[in-house]
């Protein structure tokens, strides 16, 4: 059609005939012409006062390629440029061949200025005014949605809510999640595995633009609070913040909102009525869009399509050009209406990197709450309980500590309140409106959960707000059948239904504890912490908007000490079975976690009073959740310390700092010390050894323990501010061997003090110190450090053994016989080694007690001699269990210089 040649001016008169009549929207024309120089204001005037658009057509033309070469360039540019608005089509099956405008543009050898190509006006005025509209409109709607959500997150630190990047699956033969072959075989697989597996994997990144970018339709599905929306309105914020020449429009219809009031509208009452009205110029508007080939229009929420224009739409009878996004929930995907010409995603929710990450934005520190409790974690894979879990633990209205059901409570309630569209001070009213719907759920639920099944067959239910905590199945029967049954979102929601009914039939109650202690129906546990906390009637409420007050109240006066008698005898027997079973302790960690959703003083002292107010968790792996657990039933006791056996526990970091908080009521004796310290130098994350060591300003360690435990605490040692006062025990009767000395050696310039338990028999005190003495003697020998001497000086009379101010009768007789002891047997290894111990513990046994008690019957009276002599003055002796020894008598005779007094 052109030859290179061809001038534009030639161009535009060989096309001059189809060009009348063939050119639209010259308004368009007319103020690119202006903008580009080409046309002044008067010569626009003067077109636009024209009669009809042939007459002002052929004087564009005059005016044009009477201004020469340039002018008609810039002329065949802008036709170009906008030529979707300017340019006729030529009619579609029209038989004849008539002239194509469109390729004739295409043809002309424009030269390649691509900078210039950006400022032509793309449409009429009206119309990019509309687009600006929409624009911020849409700005608005987005930070609109988000702000609700915000809302929902009380404290002043609220974080900025924004899009997270979600699972989307586009994955055409139809989702797994969707058509399941009906199993008769029961999952195998452990309760944490079986949670894990809610988390849908990762998935290559689907980002939101380009889902608004390709020219497909898309239908999105997910289940009820999924994000659909959410995915929608952060494809309308990146249309309406990117910076684009092009006229496009985008629309945003909430179905749910609008489905009563458009059934009669048209488009022009469904595009400008029910959402955006165009300030000026409506029909040219109107027309550019229905014509428009860059429209996007977002359906979220399709249930149906009882609007004709909807349906219009969606069968391109209307808008035939225009791009549409659907979203609906799986019960609502019909393939025959959205199937052929939409490009089905599967919205899947967060994935456990993005659970971590919002998580971590909403709460802070706090994120460990969630994170320390599977079942939680897995709840976050659908945003919406993602989003309530921010709430619980944000929130300033309702204190901490938030326990994991009124986490659920708080779900069930919000997801009501959001499917009825419910005002917050309506809520509960409405609740009790949909008791039947609500119950027949939750007898679905148990009926599945009895069953171990995720199916709720005998579901007649159809209430959309009942519906929005399901997604549906399909389960292949056969090639030919399949039958939609429901599933929860979350197995989790499922048991607190299942809870819920059961509160309705207390009579049951009894029956499915006992299930609980069979193998078959253990299961069935994981009901009872839910009904602990239902039963309270604190807010947030649930059961009493379902069941009367009263008949709450009633099984609530039998519920805990049938819960708590049901489960200890059974306790007692496997502890007598088996006391090797480490598992043992489950059901006292239950049950404190079962009290601990109860919130209940009462019930808590009931259980400490069966169990004798000793709680033994020995063994056991306690996460932070448990930890907590135990710190409230603890600290319910005012009257009488507990005492707590934590043997070969493993407890991190997070959950110490809420067992920190009973200590107060706990006794702090016998073994608990030592385990604690264990537990703290085991652990591999950062414990805060400064807080533990506050508790009574010990390092507790165990002497006969592992080698790597004794090492570590010395490495604890060395980092901490001040030195530290070490109090040894220990578990066999094995004395230290040398390895274990050579390493509090090390550490002796960080200690402080060198004490040992109160329940170490003196025999093996006596051992150690001797051990120790002579471990310091050698290596003093060897190195040439004073090391006798800073040991004898953290040996202090203060701290030796059994050393404090006021010694009792005994106090003093375990002394000086360990002295003595300690005396004799030093004397032996010196004698041994032909190494010199003894002077550099002057001090120590000069800081002997003020009288010495002494069994003369069992003494060596030379010993005692030496020691006395060591003395700086005169002490008191007291004896016991003197001797009739003659020999005996007349050497400690020879102590009498030395004694002030005798009795
Ligand atoms: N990608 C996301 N990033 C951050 N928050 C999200 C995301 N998706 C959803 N949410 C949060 O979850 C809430 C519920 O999500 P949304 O309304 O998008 O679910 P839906 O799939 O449209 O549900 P329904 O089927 O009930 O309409 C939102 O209000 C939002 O706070």
């Amino acid at each position: 059609m052109a030859c290179t040649s061809q001038t534009a001016e030639g161009y535009i008169r060989s096309a001059r005939c189809h060009l009348v009549g063939g050119l639209k929207n010259l308004s368009v024309i007319l103020e690119n012409l202006y903008q580009q120089g080409v046309l002044c204001d008067e010569e626009v005037s003067k077109i636009q006062a024209e009669k009809d658009d042939y007459d002002k057509t052929r004087r564009i033309l005059d005016s044009v390629t009477n201004k020469g070469q340039k002018a008609c360039y810039e002329f065949l540019k802008i036709i170009d440029m906008t030529r979707k608005r300017t340019l006729q089509r030529p009619p579609l099956h029209s038989g004849t061949k008539t002239f194509d405008l469109h390729h004739w543009i295409s043809c002309f050898p424009f030269k390649d200025d691509t900078e210039m190509n950006a400022n032509y006006l793309q449409g009429p005025r009206p119309c990019h005014r509309y687009q600006e509209k929409l624009k911020s409109n849409a700005k608005e709607m987005s930070n609109k949605f988000w702000g609700k959500s915000k809302k929902l997150l009380g404290g002043n630190k609220k974080p900025d809510l924004s899009y997270a990047t979600l699972v989307l699956d586009t994955d055409e033969s139809v989702s797994p999640s969707k058509i399941k072959k009906v199993k008769k075989k029961k999952s195998k697989l452990s309760r944490p595995k079986k949670m894990r597996k809610y988390i849908p994997e990762e998935k290559p990144d689907i980002p939101p633009s380009e889902l608004l970018e390709t020219d497909k339709n898309i239908l999105l599905v997910g289940k009820p609070g999924i994000g659909k929306t959410a995915l929608t309105h952060e494809m309308l914020r990146i249309w309406a913040e990117r910076e684009s020449k092009e006229l496009d429009y985008m629309f945003y219809f909430d179905m749910r909102e609008i489905s009563d009031i458009i059934r009669d509208k048209n488009l022009e009452e469904l595009l400008f009525g029910v959402f955006c009205e165009p300030d000026e110029g409506k029909d040219e508007v109107l027309q550019d869009i229905k014509y428009s080939d860059n429209i996007t229009i977002i359906f979220d929420g399709i249930t149906d399509l009882s609007s004709q224009v909807v349906k219009k739409v969606l069968t391109k009878k209307l808008l035939r050009l225009a791009k549409i996004i659907i979203t609906c929930r799986p019960d609502d995907e019909d393939e025959d209406l959205f199937s052929g010409d939409f490009h089905r995603v599967e919205v899947k929710g967060f994935s456990e990197q993005t659970i971590k990450t919002y998580l971590s934005a909403t709460l802070g520190e706090d994120q460990e709450k969630v994170l320390s409790n599977l079942e939680l974690v897995t709840l976050c894979h659908v945003p919406m309980y993602a989003l309530m879990m921010a709430a619980c633990f944000n929130s300033e209205d309702s204190p901490q500590p938030c326990t994991v059901t009124e986490i659920y409570i708080n779900i069930i309630r919000f997801c009501l309140q959001i499917n009825s569209k419910t005002k917050k001070k309506d809520l509960n009213f409405f609740i009790s409106t949909k008791t039947e719907e609500i119950l027949s759920l939750a007898e679905a639920a148990f009926l599945a959960t009895q069953q171990k099944s995720v199916n709720l067959t005998d579901l007649t239910c159809e209430d959309i707000c009942v519906l929005s905590f399901l997604k549906p199945l399909l389960i292949k029967e056969a090639v030919t059948e399949t039958i939609t049954t429901h599933a929860f979102l979350h197995y989790t929601v499922q048991e607190f239904f299942a809870a819920l009914w059961l509160l309705k039939n207390p009579d049951k109650i009894r029956d499915v504890f006992q299930q609980c202690l069979t193998e078959e129906k253990k299961h069935m546990k994981h009901l009872i912490p839910f009904m602990c906390r239902l039963l309270n009637e604190k807010s947030p409420s649930l059961m009493k908007h379902l069941i009367p007050d009263q008949d709450l109240k009633n099984t609530s006066n039998w519920f805990f000490k049938e819960l708590i008698n049901t489960f200890l005898p059974h306790l007692c027997e496997q502890e007598e079975a088996d006391t090797e079973d480490s598992g043992l302790h489950v059901h006292i960690l239950f049950l404190c976690q079962c009290l601990y959703e109860s919130q209940s003083p009462e019930a808590c002292i009931y259980l400490l009073d069966k169990l004798d107010y000793h709680l033994d968790l020995s063994g056991d792996s306690l996460d932070p959740y448990p930890c907590c657990a135990v710190a409230f039933v603890v600290t319910q006791s005012k009257e009488r310390k507990i005492c707590l056996n934590l043997e070969d526990v493993v407890i991190s970091e997070q959950g110490m700092r809420q067992l920190f908080e009973c200590f107060k009521n706990v006794q702090w004796s016998g073994p608990l010390p030592r385990q604690l310290w264990e537990i703290f130098l085991i652990n591999e994350e950062q414990m805060n050894f400064v807080s533990l060591l506050s508790l009574d300003g010990n390092l507790h360690l165990l002497v006969d323990g592992e080698k790597k435990l004794f090492e570590r605490a010395v490495q604890v040692m060395q980092r901490m501010p001040t030195k530290v006062n070490v109090c040894l025990h220990w578990d066999k009767e094995t004395p230290a061997c040398h390895s274990q000395c050579e390493s509090l050696l090390k550490a002796l310039p960080f200690i402080s003090s060198l004490s040992v338990d109160d329940e170490t028999s003196d025999e093996d005190t006596t051992r150690f110190f001797v051990n120790l003495f002579c471990a310091a003697a050698e290596r003093e020998q060897q190195t040439g450090e004073k090391i006798l001497e800073l040991l004898s000086s953290v040996c202090t009379y203060q701290t030796f053994p059994f050393g404090n101010g006021n010694l009792s009768d005994y106090g003093k007789k375990c002394q000086s016989d360990f002295l003595l002891d300690l005396y004799s047997k030093l004397k032996d290894y010196e004698t041994k080694t032909g190494l010199s111990v003894l002077p550099s513990l002057q001090s120590v046994f000069q800081s002997a007690p003020a009288v010495w008690s002494i069994k003369l019957s069992e003494r060596k009276t030379s010993i005692l001699l030496e020691v006395l002599k060591l003395q700086p003055e005169k002490k008191q002796v007291e004896l016991t269990h003197y001797t009739h020894k003659k020999s005996k008598m007349r050497s400690f005779l020879q102590c009498l210089p030395y004694i002030s007094q005798l009795r």
